[in-house]
């Protein structure tokens, strides 16, 4: 699947406190020379690190750098290439980032290019563009843990790329590790001997060194034309205050210069290289970067989306004929409604998606009007993750408050005058008669100990999955393989799966065509007016259930009225569930009593608040928590992903 990530504002100025002679002094032996300038292909190894979320990438990342020297081990702060603040809170790398480590083996130097990859789900894309900037890839598994479903998708992305595979067992100083049962695991799943699979700890520093060496020998140098024209691919691309965007490329033939022009093959923009260098891990400006090196460009431009992942920078004088392909646009595939709870913030939440959008090409945005919540904006984003980190931003960096709407992903309706059209909002599903409905699928790899296969294919079952194979990976974990409905997977599933199998079972998917499907929209009216926000698509057997669920839910927040008020879910003009709100005598003058004016008037100013706070819908005045609450039901449910 598709993706680019959300960008961090981190300025990117060298810290003054790692500076080049500090670097070559604390170096903890004489193997870390510092990396020689305009490298010989010879002497480069560019390799990533590939493991399932939480197996250990960015504390083994964060050692290699101080072993190699590269960061004083007194400058170490936890995840130092997560820089990011929403990752560092929440462990997780949402950005790649790449690091040039020097690493001396039998007397000669040699230099290391790690590109650190981010392990969820929706950012896939950006693993896939990493993969093919490397030769090799360090497969590390948690050696407590075993192999787990991203660790399998991870690894097939470097198959595909042809990466020579490093196994290794992370975590060996845990008392829960297993190293000789993963071994053997390991080494079934790619061939090979089991006493081959290295075994390290990221947190003690244990076998890192032998890594190193590993990755020295095992992996090829790459190769490429010196003389062709320049062909680099961009794997990364993030907005800098200061700099505009800087972009991060692999260089696979000829050479980039400082003060040349380049051209970007998928646009054919050109631009001014303004430096050009090499992350040490802060930015060294260099001479160029030629063949197989991996290093940093500004250009000057404001917006990653002129400088996308994916895409070939060559030279304007001399264009390479072909690109180095691959490059594909990012595709949201959930979508939501962006709503600030005051109507007044609706121009600073626009200023702000358009920041947002300077560093994350994947973001796409349009405004929406909704009857019940106002003015806002249609959002599209990679998954529920993304969803969630822009929102965080929006909320933290902006101070917006928000309210989202039930994200739903991409429909194409045929009408049947056979006009096909695209649904990213339940409002836009056409009424009239319907032909058909597709919708995008995913093909989704779960894997768990065998004892919990009955109650996952119970869960696929139930959300419309169509088994494709089952194998066992060894005598008690089995991989289990599912084309399964997007919008069935994306919102709980996951939650779902972990407690059905006690936190056991892990969960990989990537978008794979779609099927055609009895979807229907089910509208919620209150007082026979349908409230557009709370409309659904559902599956035509699961309509009446959220029907029941909303008008439920909606009946317990709503506040009693003056009348009664019926809370009705329809598909169409058919009513399939019904629930009403009692009506209430309000008693106005209660508040009134007693002859002090100036209390009177701290009533009166009280309500108006109160009033504030209300939106109306037809006559039913429903307050802004009822929508909340309504609406964050399938919220922040992707977190442990
Ligand atoms: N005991 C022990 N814990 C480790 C080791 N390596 C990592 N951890 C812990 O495992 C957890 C996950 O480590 P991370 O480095 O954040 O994992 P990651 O794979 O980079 O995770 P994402 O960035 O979310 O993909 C952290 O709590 C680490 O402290 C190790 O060698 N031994």
């Amino acid at each position: 699947m598709l993706a680019v990530r959300p960008r961090s504002f981190v300025p990117f100025v060298p810290t003054p406190s790692v500076s080049k002679s500090e670097v070559t002094h604390v170096s903890p032996m004489a193997r870390t020379a510092p990396v020689p300038a305009a490298t010989d292909p010879a002497i480069i190894r560019n390799f990533c690190i590939i493991a399932h979320i939480d197996h250990g990438k960015s504390t083994l990342a964060d050692r290699m750098l101080q072993k190699t020297g590269v960061v004083a081990a007194r400058d170490m702060k936890a995840q130092y290439l997560d820089r990011m603040d929403i990752e560092r809170e929440r462990g997780i790398t949402i950005k790649s980032q790449a690091v040039r480590m020097p690493w001396e083996v039998d007397g000669t130097a040699h230099a290391l290019n790690m590109i650190d990859t981010p392990g969820h789900v929706d950012f896939t894309y950006e693993v896939s563009r990493s993969l093919a900037a490397c030769e090799g890839a360090v497969l590390l598994v948690d050696a407590a843990q075993g192999i787990e479903a991203q660790t399998l998708a991870n690894l097939y992305l470097a198959m595909e790329n042809d990466l020579t595979i490093i196994p290794v067992l992370n975590k060996i100083d845990l008392p829960a590790a297993q190293p000789e049962k993963y071994a053997l695991e390991l080494a079934n799943l790619i061939g090979g001997d089991p006493a081959d699979v290295l075994r390290v700890s990221g947190k003690t520093g244990e076998g890192v060194e032998a890594l190193l060496d590993k990755i020295v020998r095992d992996l090829p140098a790459p190769v490429g034309n010196a003389d062709a024209p320049a062909r680099a691919m961009i794997f990364d691309s993030v907005y800098d205050t200061y700099r505009g965007v800087v972009t991060y490329v692999r260089v696979v033939d000829g050479k980039l210069s400082p003060r040349e022009r380049i051209q970007m093959m998928s646009t054919k923009a050109s631009h001014e290289l303004l430096e050009i260098g090499v992350s040490s891990p802060e930015p060294t400006p260099t001479q160029g970067l030629g063949v197989g090196e991996v290093g940093y460009l500004i250009t000057g431009v404001k917006d990653v989306r002129q400088s996308k992942v994916g895409d070939t920078v060559t030279n304007l004088a001399k264009p390479a004929n072909e690109s180095l392909g691959g490059y594909q646009d990012p595709k949201p595939m959930v979508f939501s409604g962006l709503y600030p709870l005051d109507g007044s913030d609706y121009p600073a939440l626009r200023d702000a998606l358009d920041k947002l959008q300077l560093n994350d090409a994947a973001l796409v945005y349009e405004p929406e009007t909704s009857v019940a919540l106002g003015f806002g904006f249609r959002v599209g984003f990679l998954g529920l993750l993304h969803l969630e980190i822009v929102r965080e931003r929006l909320e933290r960096e902006f101070n917006l408050d928000l309210i989202s709407t039930a994200p739903n992903v991409v429909y194409e309706v045929k009408t049947e005058d056979k006009k096909m059209i695209t649904v990213t909002n339940p409002s836009e599903f056409p009424g009239g008669k319907i032909l058909e409905v597709h919708e995008p699928m995913v093909a989704a790899t779960v894997l768990a100990p065998n004892e919990f296969v009955g109650a996952i294919m119970e869960l696929c079952q139930s959300r419309r999955g169509h088994m494709r194979g089952m194998d066992y990976l060894s005598e008690d974990r089995v991989e289990l393989r599912y084309w399964l409905p997007l919008a069935e997977i994306v919102f709980d599933f996951f939650d779902v799966l972990k407690s059905k199998t006690r936190g056991y079972a892990s969960l990989d998917w990537k978008a794979d065509g779609e099927q055609i499907s009895d979807l229907v929209k089910v509208d919620i009216l209150l007082q026979g007016e349908q409230v557009d926000a709370f409309s659904a698509i559902t599956h035509k057997d699961k309509a009446y259930s959220y029907g029941v669920m909303m008008t439920q839910k909606l009946r317990e927040l709503i506040p009693r009225q003056q009348f009664e008020v019926p809370i009705q879910a329809a598909i169409g003009s058919r009513i399939i569930a019904r629930e009403s709100i009692r009506a209430i005598r309000k008693d106005v003058l209660a508040k009134c009593y007693g002859g002090d004016i100036s209390r009177k008037r701290k009533l009166l100013e009280k309500q108006k608040e109160g009033k504030k706070r209300m939106k109306m819908v037809g006559r039913v005045e429903v307050p802004q928590e009822a929508f909340i609450a309504a609406l964050s039901s399938d919220e922040s449910k992707d977190k442990k992903k």
